[in-house]
């Protein structure tokens, strides 16, 4: 490894570009480069599904180009340059056949979305919204088009089944689970989302898969397994999203659920660490926001020489459906107790996770009870006690 290699970051997401400024807090003029596949726009992602009832363009949702991150950050970026294979024993990197070396690496590559591949004809209208480049693709898509039929009821399809309702779409849902959210919410609470989606004009096709997707004059028509048949300009699939490991793998890193690595963010080989969508930090995969910045401060700070472990408090998640509002802290994996639901009416839902000695471990709130986040929030330990 030449002495001049710089940190290598993969990825320009908000792991990527939130690790590049800390990193720049601490040290002013260390070479960092960035390699990404996309086109190096700053955003915010959770702003993709707000932007159908914001009325908000992909360039509107970006926040700069990669010129100008470059400028502010004083790092080189590269856009459209995906790395194909990692070569952790030479510290380099491969884009292609070009060797790309590197003093640290950061894996920061985000996570793949699920693709069910239904068969038929319309597969072409089959569109995913996990990037800015697939939100401009979705709407290019959407314009003068008012139907649009999702595959999936988990948070991104929830979200984006409000947005496209409040931007003045007619939303049709199709799921194999009985309620929204599922595995995320109780059922009670879960319900409550879909009662407040369809008192907005959603319908719900619960219980049900696609089987098949057809175009249909400029559009297509799904058929369901239960024989019905859903017509849409374009179909939107949100049935979930799983950690970037293939490259990682190959290379002879670590992996499980995501890419293994410690509360320093380090993977098991020397020199590479990962934080994001891709990793799993102390055997946590938490595919939000507040978990990746917080370890992005603590990843700069060991960058820059000060080994810092990452500390997760209490992170409770927000899903963005107004129609029915939602907060959920879910109780640690494999946490025994029961959900204690009460309810009035029907989008007011408190559900509080407790175990067998009566604690708190987590909570689910709709409607009006969200109110009570900060309150419930103070009563979790959490995740890290250090
Ligand atoms: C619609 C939507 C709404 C959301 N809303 C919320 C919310 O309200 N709250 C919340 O906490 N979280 C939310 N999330 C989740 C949150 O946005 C993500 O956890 C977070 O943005 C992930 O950032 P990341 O940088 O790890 O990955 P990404 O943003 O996916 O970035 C990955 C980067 O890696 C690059 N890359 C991938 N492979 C390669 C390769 N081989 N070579 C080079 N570059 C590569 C990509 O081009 C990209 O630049 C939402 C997600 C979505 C999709």
């Amino acid at each position: 490894m030449p002495d001049t290699a710089p940190i290598v970051i993969i990825g320009t997401g908000l792991a990527g570009y939130t690790l590049a400024r800390e990193f720049r807090k601490l040290n002013k003029d260390a070479p960092v480069l960035m390699l990404t596949a996309d086109d190096g726009h700053s955003y915010s992602k959770p702003m993709l599904s707000t932007g159908f009832a914001k009325a908000k363009t992909a360039d509107q949702l970006s926040m700069a180009d990669p010129g100008k991150m470059a400028e502010q950050l004083n790092i080189d970026v590269r856009t459209f340059a995906t790395v194909t294979a990692l070569d952790p024993d030479g510290h380099r990197l491969f884009i292609g056949e070009e060797a790309v070396a590197y003093s640290k690496l950061v894996l920061a590559w985000g996570a793949d979305l699920i693709h069910l591949n239904i068969p038929g004809s319309g597969a072409g209208k089959v569109f995913a919204v996990n990037d800015l480049m697939d939100y401009r693709r979705i709407r290019d898509a959407l314009h003068d088009k008012k139907k649009v039929a999702i595959l999936g009821a988990g948070l991104i399809g929830c979200e984006f089944a409000n947005d496209l309702l409040q931007g003045g779409y007619h939303v049709e849902l199709i799921a194999p689970s009985d309620t929204a959210l599922p595995g995320m919410l109780p059922k009670a609470a879960g319900d409550a989302v879909v009662k407040g989606l369809q008192a907005q004009g959603a319908v719900f096709h619960l219980g049900q898969v696609a089987t098949a997707v057809e175009e249909a004059g400029d559009g297509v028509e799904l058929t369901l397994d239960n024989g019905v048949k859903v017509q849409a300009d374009i179909v939107l699939s949100a049935v979930g999203l799983r950690p970037r490991t293939t490259l990682a793998k190959h290379a002879g890193v670590q992996v499980n659920r995501g890419i293994v690595v410690d509360r320093e963010m380090r993977t098991s080989a020397a020199d590479i660490y990962a934080l994001g969508d891709c990793a799993e930090v102390d055997g946590h995969v938490l595919l939000y926001v507040l978990p990746l910045m917080a370890c992005a401060k603590a990843l700069a700070k060991s960058l820059a020489g000060e080994p810092t472990k990452v500390s997760y408090g209490v992170m409770p998640v927000v899903v963005k459906t107004p129609a029915c509002p939602v907060v959920v802290a879910p109780p640690p994996v494999g946490a025994e107790g029961e959900w204690r639901v009460e309810q009035s009416g029907d989008c007011d839902v408190r559900a509080l996770f407790v175990n067998a000695d009566g604690a708190l471990e987590g909570f689910a709130l709709t409607g009006s009870h969200v109110m009570e986040k900060q309150k419930l929030a103070q009563q979790l330990d959490p995740i890290h006690n250090d």
